[in-house]
């Protein structure tokens, strides 16, 4: 769960939109929607804890689970001219665990071709990243997200650019994680996927108030 008490988020003490109050609930999935510059992207790096809260309070809590908060930032932030092959991206989801230099085992192995299955990739494993569709590139991060095995998974505009076969090979790897009792935090421009997720829960942030609604109508 993330508990949020008059959380002000921002750059350098510099305010971004506005105040939030509320909680996420442990597996459900959150979609954060608003204008262009509100400050979604700016809230999920604080929930990553990549910013620090500019004021009031953020609580993750994890109970008995693991302290993993995954984050996959916007495409566009992302270097993909880098040498390097699809199997050796996803593979970095394990790093966390298995540290730099060492090899990885056959059940991390295992995980990684399962996490490339489920995003239909195994076809490509051995390609390097720079021969990738935009659609691949997406579905690739996607794979090493699941690899993380995170308790948190926030994740900002992942169907930019996506066709509608890569969306629903999304839509049904993001429910499958919430089943599975991760809880999720997606920012999206077209808030008509949300309809698609299980447990989903919106947040729709403006520059003067953040609402929380549990039913589509926003
Ligand atoms: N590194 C930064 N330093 C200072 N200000 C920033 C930084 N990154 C973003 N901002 C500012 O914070 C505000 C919110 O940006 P943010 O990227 O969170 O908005 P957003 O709601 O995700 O927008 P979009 O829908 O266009 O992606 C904007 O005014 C932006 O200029």
């Amino acid at each position: 769960m993330i508990i949020m008490s008059n959380l002000v988020i921002g750059y350098y003490g510099h305010r971004v939109g506005p105040e939030i109050n509320g909680c996420i609930k442990t597996g459900t999935i959150l979609t954060v929607i608003g204008s262009n510059g509100v400050g979604k992207s700016t809230f999920l790096k604080t929930l990553a804890g990549l910013l620090p809260p500019t004021s009031g309070k953020l609580e993750i809590v994890f109970n008995n689970k693991p302290k993993v908060i995954s984050y996959l930032p916007q495409i566009k932030n992302i270097d993909c001219y880098f040498p390097i092959t699809v199997f050796d991206v996803v593979a970095m989801g394990c790093w966390p665990r298995v540290r730099f230099f060492k090899k990885i085992n056959s059940q991390q192995r295992h995980l990684i071709l399962q996490a490339l299955e489920e995003v239909q990739l195994l076809d490509v494993i051995n390609q390097r990243i720079d021969s990738l569709s935009g659609g691949q590139l997406q579905c690739m991060l996607f794979a090493r997200v699941l690899v993380q095995q995170a308790s948190y998974v926030l994740l900002d505009e992942p169907f930019q650019g996506l066709d509608k076969m890569h969306c629903k090979i999304l839509i049904r790897a993001i429910n499958k994680l919430c089943k599975n009792g991760c809880t999720i935090v997606i920012v999206l421009h077209n808030r008509f996927i949300s309809e698609y997720f299980i447990h989903r829960d919106i947040l729709l942030l403006t520059q003067h108030f953040s609402a929380w609604n549990t039913n589509k109508n926003i």
